[in-house]
């Protein structure tokens, strides 16, 4: 292969990093400098020029879908395939490092991973169980201290409580979860990490022939590792023979509030063998007006690294800033701009809508769906979180693997079998007693006569379904397996007997599940692992990724964390108001105001051609009116780089479609309702109005009513009521 094709397309600065001689390195630049770029060119020039096989290389991202389009970026790169070079997330690598190791890690050889959700609801069951009222030891707590704990190496024996009751009783409740998850084969994330430290930790050999095996490892979005991931970096990394390529921007730190840790970056420059540090200044992603915005507001911040960004790109266009009178008013606007994009001959997925919180995207979902606009949602309700999925996942994990304690208090009645809580209190007290999982003990209270009447009917009847299910499914595909267990379980049935529009959706969604099983293929770092394990750890590690429909051409929705690393052409900031972006919490904790703005600078710097920047000065959420002025952070932009664009401009013209025709606010003022007002009506119950049209005795209101969705209303007969 020519060589210089890996160089080519790269600046001075960039081919430093990508042609050094092997040894440690540090690329540090601002966004959109290419420092992603410079990793993808840089795996590809260590095979080609130092020779170093794909199977002596790890590359670690930030997120799943991150790592296969890397993946896909080198073998075009090199016009092959490369199934033996390990890229993927922290997760998923410790993952793959467990499945290959269980025994030395002390897991059992199918044990499961335990997702956030699951995990609260077993922190619940122990709290429940160690007699703990929940108003004074809240289970979020519990889970926050307990992942905070494994995210900084430390097991319960390892915590100094100083003799402080609550940090005792703490330290209690996280050694109680352990032992119920060891008793069933659970690894939460966060112990994903610790124990694959662990691993290493007490088994050199094992360390070692990583060390011998992964001569180059290079890591993307470093300033956002935690402690356990650095440590667990800097074990692999101090053997004779490997290298460590690091690339990050102080800047771009997001995830201290969930232990990431910056200072990392300065640690690397003292833990690590004489690392070279390269440093890009140029930025290829942005126009000059949203780079130089940009780079004016995160100037705020004290303490930075301190980086250059120029582009010799055009100024482009000036950034626009929306002042919305409340937030259905917001969205209406940003989806009029987006119609305007689309007939410039430009496509959907090119545009991006970036928020603060997940919660944000439902008016802006509802905005978009009235103008028939494809859109799709990463993160938020995620496919492999819905209950009817996770319900649907509960059977197959029982299938997989019957002592999965999490999985058995979620079906064993679901659908309801008639197994009362007295009956579940003496199975898990039976469990503790015998220290076997909740499905051992359930056999052996039948064995032991110990359960009686219905109870016991109603318990042989679960073991019996797991069984059959069990047997019925070894030698037939994932996707009829999953099938028969939808279907047999009975939980098909009984969203079917739901009825309504929400239990159809169910009941799609049940469906799609069997379609995802279909489509699925078992990767190569899953190869000894059966189909069905396969797939339950795809389930839980792709949670938030995972997109029906990929090739779509759709609206891009996103929370600005999740849209790390990623860039649009067009990109609206929506929310941007003091209160939401800065959030109301960040007042309360030091440090949070500076990781709020360097969250806006991440937002910012997605933009390629034109950026939008919105707010409103009203906005109802989690059910409250909230009155808000702009975010401090669009003071902070430089005022040659803005442009305020005003309500009246932003009024499409009436076309034949009810949300663009109400053009007037104040013609809708005659109806005696307001936009976005909270209202009754005597049938549906309450809602929001969120459009209107027509007049006089011709005026209707559409209104989006909480339990029965949006409707019209003619007015005058709607006998409609403020709330
Ligand atoms: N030398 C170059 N010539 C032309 N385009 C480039 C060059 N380097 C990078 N780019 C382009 O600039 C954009 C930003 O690059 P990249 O995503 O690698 O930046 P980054 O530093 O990783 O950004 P972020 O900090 O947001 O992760 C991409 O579209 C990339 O293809
Ligand atoms: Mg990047």
């Amino acid at each position: 292969m020519d060589v210089s094709r890996l160089l080519d397309e790269l600046n001075d600065k960039q081919r430093e990093a990508v042609a050094a001689p092997l040894s440690n390195a540090l690329v540090l630049a601002g966004a959109g400098s290419g420092k992603t770029r410079v990793l993808v060119h840089r795996i590809a020039w260590l095979m080609e020029v130092e020779n170093i096989a794909p199977f002596s290389i790890l590359a670690v991202t930030f997120t799943n879908k991150a790592a296969r389009e890397m993946r896909g970026r080198i073998e075009s790169l090199m016009g092959r395939n490369l199934h033996s070079m390990w890229i993927g997330t922290f997760h998923g690598l410790a993952h793959r490092l467990l499945r290959a190791h269980h025994a030395e890690a002390g897991l059992p050889e199918n044990f499961q991973i335990l997702d956030s959700d699951d995990q609260y609801r077993l922190i619940k069951r122990i709290l429940k169980a160690m007699n703990l009222d929940e108003k004074h030891w809240p289970p979020r707590q519990a889970q926050w201290y307990i992942n905070g704990n494994k995210d900084e190496g430390l097991r319960p024996q390892h915590i100094e409580t100083h003799g402080d009751h609550i940090q005792q009783k703490m330290r209690e409740i996280y050694a109680a979860y352990q032992d119920a998850c060891d008793r069933s084969g659970l690894v939460d994330f966060a112990e994903l990490l610790l124990r694959a430290h662990e691993l290493w930790a007490k088994n050199p050999d094992v360390l070692a022939h990583y060390q011998r095996r992964f001569r180059a490892v290079l890591v993307d979005e470093f300033q956002d590792t935690n402690n356990i991931q650095y440590a667990w970096l800097r074990m692999l990394c101090s053997g004779d023979n490997n290298n460590i390529m690091i690339v990050g921007d102080d800047d771009q730190s997001i995830y201290g509030w969930r232990g990431a840790n910056v200072d990392n970056i300065q640690h690397f420059l003292k833990d690590f063998d004489s690392p070279n540090t390269v440093r890009l200044e140029q930025n290829y992603r942005s126009t000059g007006n949203i780079l130089k915005a940009a780079n004016t507001v995160i100037d705020n911040n004290t303490g930075r690294l301190g980086k250059e960004l120029w582009t010799d790109g055009s100024q482009g266009e000036l950034i626009s800033v929306y002042a919305g009178f409340n937030e259905l008013d917001e969205a209406r606007f940003i989806v009029s701009k987006i119609k305007d994009w689309l007939h410039q001959g430009n496509a959907l997925k090119d545009a991006a809508i970036l928020y603060r919180n997940n919660a944000q995207s439902r008016v802006l979902e509802e905005a978009l769906l009235h103008q028939g606009i494809a859109y799709r949602i990463y993160g938020g309700l995620r496919f492999f979180e819905r209950q009817e999925i996770k319900d649907a996942l509960g059977y197959l994990r029982m299938i997989n693997h019957p002592n999965d304690d999490a999985a058995f208090e979620r079906v064993v009645n679901t659908p309801s079998r008639g197994i009362g809580e007295k009956t579940l209190s003496q199975v898990r007290e039976a469990a503790r007693a015998h220290n076997c999982s909740m499905w051992q003990a359930t056999q052996y209270l039948i064995n032991e006569k110990a359960l009686k009447g219905r109870a016991l009917n109603a318990m042989q009847s679960f073991v019996l379904l797991i069984s059959e299910l069990e047997q019925a499914t070894t030698e037939i595909p994932l996707e009829e397996q999953a099938d028969l267990a939808i279907r047999q379980s009975g939980l098909y049935a009984m969203y079917k007997a739901e009825r309504g529009e929400k239990a159809q959706a169910r009941l799609e969604n049940l469906e799609e599940l069997v379609t995802a099983c279909k489509q699925f293929i078992v990767p190569d770092e899953a190869e000894e692992m059966t189909p069905l394990s396969a797939f339950l750890a795809h389930a839980s590690l792709e949670a938030g990724e995972q997109q029906a429909d990929k090739d779509q051409d759709a609206v891009q929705m996103m929370t600005i964390h999740t849209a790390k690393g990623l860039e649009f052409p067009l990109v609206f900031m929506a929310g941007v108001e003091e209160g939401m972006f800065p959030s109301q919490m960040t007042n309360d904790e030091p440090g949070r105001m500076e990781e709020e703005r360097r969250l806006c600078y991440v937002g910012m710097t997605r933009a390629m051609q034109k950026l939008y920047i919105s707010y409103a000065e009203s906005r109802r959420l989690y059910g409250q009116d909230k009155y808000h002025t702009a975010s401090r952070f669009i003071k902070e932009i430089p005022a040659d780089c803005v442009e305020e664009v005003r309500l009246k401009s932003t009024i499409s013209r009436p076309v034949h479609n009810r949300f663009s025709q109400a053009t007037s606010h104040a013609s809708f003022e005659e109806t005696g309702f307001q936009l976005g007002q909270r209202v009754t009506h005597r049938k549906f119950g309450e809602g929001i109005v969120l459009n209107y049209e027509g007049s006089g005795e011709h005026a209707r209101v559409q209104v989006n009513f909480d339990e029965f969705g949006t409707k019209w209303l003619v007015l005058a007969y709607a006998k409609l009521e403020p709330a």
